[in-house]
């Protein structure tokens, strides 16, 4: 079955359209990326998949994951899946961390609020975790304070917390733009490792056309609110059909 299935999406302000006419599928495991220039709707379009649009914008169409229908859905049903079956992990980790609670204990508590282990399990497994995604010293690390930590390790924590509960779907958003390239590079092969040893799905959004080469095997490409092409991402990055995915290769090279 189809994971995610997103049929005529659109999100206006007012009134006034944002997103248009989006569609695309996600299967099981698949590994896809969502690039197009700053303002294009990227965010936008992720955020109506996990029922966080903010205040103001109404989101029309379908969104479907597995055989429930999530736009319109209620905030309990919603809440049950985010950070379970359906997580995500955003640009700035600090925004997604609590700074007054040890950061080993910030990983357990997404697996006890969701029930997929009890606390001593949770608090063995968060180390592991930690472990995984190649933080330094995990046990030490964990006791740490997330002001203690890099910004790279920071997003590594983000990371685990995003993996804990093995979700379905993993959406990232620009989720290693404020960090430098070195650290960047590091923190996409953890991610990549993260999704394929769990067989999550990924839906990745970058403006980055270097990263979507490496981590996604397909692409979409959103312009003005609207998907104008989409494709394997080799294909894609080679033989762009629209002008704007060509202009957008232009620019990054
Ligand atoms: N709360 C809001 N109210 C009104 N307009 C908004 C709101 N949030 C975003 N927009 C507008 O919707 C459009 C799409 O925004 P979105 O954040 O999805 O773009 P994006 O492709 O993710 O850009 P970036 O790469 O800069 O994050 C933009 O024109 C933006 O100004």
């Amino acid at each position: 079955m189809t994971l995610l299935a997103v049929e005529d999406l659109g999100i206006t302000a007012g009134g006034s359209p944002l997103v248009e006419d989006v569609s695309f599928a996600i299967e099981p495991g698949e590994r896809v990326g969502l690039i197009g220039a700053s303002g294009s709707g990227k965010s936008l379009t992720a955020s109506a998949v996990m029922g966080l649009l903010p205040e103001g914008l109404t989101a029309y169409g379908s969104v479907r994951f597995g055989d429930r229908e999530l736009l319109g859905a209620g905030e309990r049903e919603l809440s049950r899946l985010r950070g379970k079956d359906i997580t995500m992990v955003f640009q700035e980790p600090m925004t997604a961390l609590n700074p007054s609670m040890r950061v080993g204990k910030q990983v357990a508590e997404a697996m006890l609020l969701h029930r997929t282990r009890d606390r001593r399990a949770a608090s063995k497994d968060a180390v592991e975790l930690l472990e995984r995604v190649r933080l330094p010293e995990p046990e030490r690390l964990a006791r740490a304070y997330p002001h203690q930590l890099s910004g790279g390790q920071r997003q590594r924590v983000v990371l685990a917390i995003a993996l804990a509960n093995d979700p379905a779907l993993l959406i990232c958003d620009e989720p290693t733009t404020a960090l430098d390239v070195t650290v960047q590079a590091r923190i996409l092969d953890v991610l990549a490792d993260g999704v394929r040893e769990r067989e999550s799905a990924l839906l990745f959004i970058t403006h980055d056309l270097a990263v979507v080469a490496t981590v996604c095997e397909r692409v979409l490409v959103m312009n003005e609110g609207r998907i104008v092409e989409s494709g394997p991402t080799r294909r894609v990055l080679s033989a762009p059909e629209h002008e704007y995915t060509a202009r957008l290769l232009e620019a990054s090279s």
